[in-house]
This record gives structure tokens, C-alpha cells and sequence, in this order.
């Protein structure tokens, strides 16, 4: 059964689930979402998403919402397909779980207001606040310090493989090393800057971006 994404291929969470996808070898199709025409908050999308926010999963009659949760869906019922993700023991696991975390809960709040702040706003004729901007900037500082300190010692952040922890940070770093104009917040940080050239040179988000 090919599993339907629906959501643009241009959006940070929809890209985030078809890394994932791409990592673990799954046939998917796209069914185009137009955030700019406002078919997320359509009765019938959000039928399937009732926060009217992309993604969503389709898997036969299996619907799936949060890119998050997607990507742990699939990690662990394609596990011995494709690239492990999810690591080999219980305790490589909870490190996956960990870092999955503090990219949902410390990681992605500064950077998706950088990136809103400083590419969809713009784009929307929203007037940018340089105070927020100002703000982001320090807490994802603040947060990359820590991921440099942990990056000294392991070269993923769960360990010595690459996982859903590290993928998961794709999609708004590749928007912050690009449109946001900020890829000195990586560069500056040498073990950063090492992570994410390796994570980012992976063929799946090579492909992703050319989606
Ligand atoms: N927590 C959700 C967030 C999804 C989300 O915010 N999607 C954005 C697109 S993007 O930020 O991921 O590029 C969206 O649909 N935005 C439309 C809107 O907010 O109206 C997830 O991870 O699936």
C-alpha cells in the first residue's frame, strides 16, 4: 500500500516525515496541500487534520497526524527495513527518545520563530518583530551550546549511529542555514557544524529537497 502524505513538499514538517520515509525504503505519494491557498483549513482536510496543520499520513485506511509521532510510526513498523533509526538496545532507544524530545521541546521553538519571523512573515506581508528575532536567536544559542557539548563526545546525538534525532532537525536547520541567513549559529560551532554537514549530505534529504 503506497502511503499518502499530504502536505507540500516545500513544508519544514511534511519534509521531516519524508526523510523518514526515504530512509526506510517505503513507496509514498504526495497529495499537494496549498498552504498559501488555504487548503489546510478546508473542512475536508481538516477532516483529517483537525489543528489544520501538514502532514498527514494516509496508510490504507490508517490515518496518522504530528510529523513526530509519523516518523516514530514508521521507524518502528519498518524497523528491519531500509536504515535503523531507532538504534539497537533499549538504552540507544531512550537516547533516540531524549534528543527527539529536546528537538520538540527546546530545539524547535526559537528556530521555527526565527523562521517564521524571517521567511514566512515576510512572504505573508506580516510585519516582522525584531524583538522576537532578537529573542530566538539567543534561546537556539543557548540550545546549540548544549547540542556542541554533547557533539564533542558522540557523533550523532544519540550515539554513534544516526536516528530519528538527528533527522528530525533537518527540515528547519536547512531553512536556517539558508533563507534565515543564520548558518553561522551552525558554522560557529565546530562539532555542530561536523553534524550537520554529515547529516545533511544524507541521500534521503538530498532527495527530499529535490521533491
Ligand atoms: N506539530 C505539527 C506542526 C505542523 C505544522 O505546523 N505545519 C506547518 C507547515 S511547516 O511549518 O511544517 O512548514 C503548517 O501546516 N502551517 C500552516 C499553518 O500554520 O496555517 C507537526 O509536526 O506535524
Amino acid at each position: 500500500m503506497v502511503v499518502k502524505v499530504h502536505g507540500s513538499p516545500y513544508a519544514s514538517a511534511p519534509r521531516r516525515v519524508l526523510a523518514c520515509l526515504i530512509e526506510k525504503d517505503i513507496e509514498f505519494e504526495i497529495v499537494p496541500v496549498d498552504l498559501f491557498k488555504g487548503e489546510h483549513k478546508n473542512p475536508e482536510f481538516l477532516n483529517l487534520q483537525p489543528f489544520g496543520v501538514v502532514p498527514v499520513v494516509q496508510d490504507g485506511d490508517y490515518t496518522l497526524y504530528e510529523s513526530r509521532a509519523i516518523i516514530r510510526y514508521y521507524a518502528e513498523k519498518y524497523k528491519s527495513q531500509g536504515n535503523d533509526l531507532l538504534g539497537k538496545t533499549v538504552e540507544e532507544r531512550g537516547l533516540v527518545e531524549q534528543w527527539l524530545e529536546v528537538e520538540g521541546q527546546n530545539y524547535h521553538p526559537p528556530i521555527y520563530n526565527l523562521v517564521a519571523q524571517l521567511v514566512f512573515f515576510p512572504k505573508m506581508g506580516i510585519p516582522v518583530d525584531q524583538k522576537i528575532i532578537e529573542e530566538s536567536e539567543e534561546k537556539l544559542g543557548k540550545v546549540l551550546d548544549v547540542y556542541e557539548e554533547r557533539l564533542s563526545k558522540s557523533k550523532y546525538l544519540a550515539g554513534d549511529f544516526f536516528s530519528l534525532a538527528d533527522l528530525t532537525h533537518l527540515p528547519f536547520t536547512h531553512y536556517l542555514v539558508t533563507d534565515v541567513g543564520k548558518e553561522f549559529m551552525i558554522r560557529d560551532r565546530k562539532h555542530v557544524s561536523a553534524w550537520w554537514d554529515d547529516i545533511a549530505n544524507r541521500p534521503s534529504w538530498k532527495k527530499v529537497l529535490q521533491l
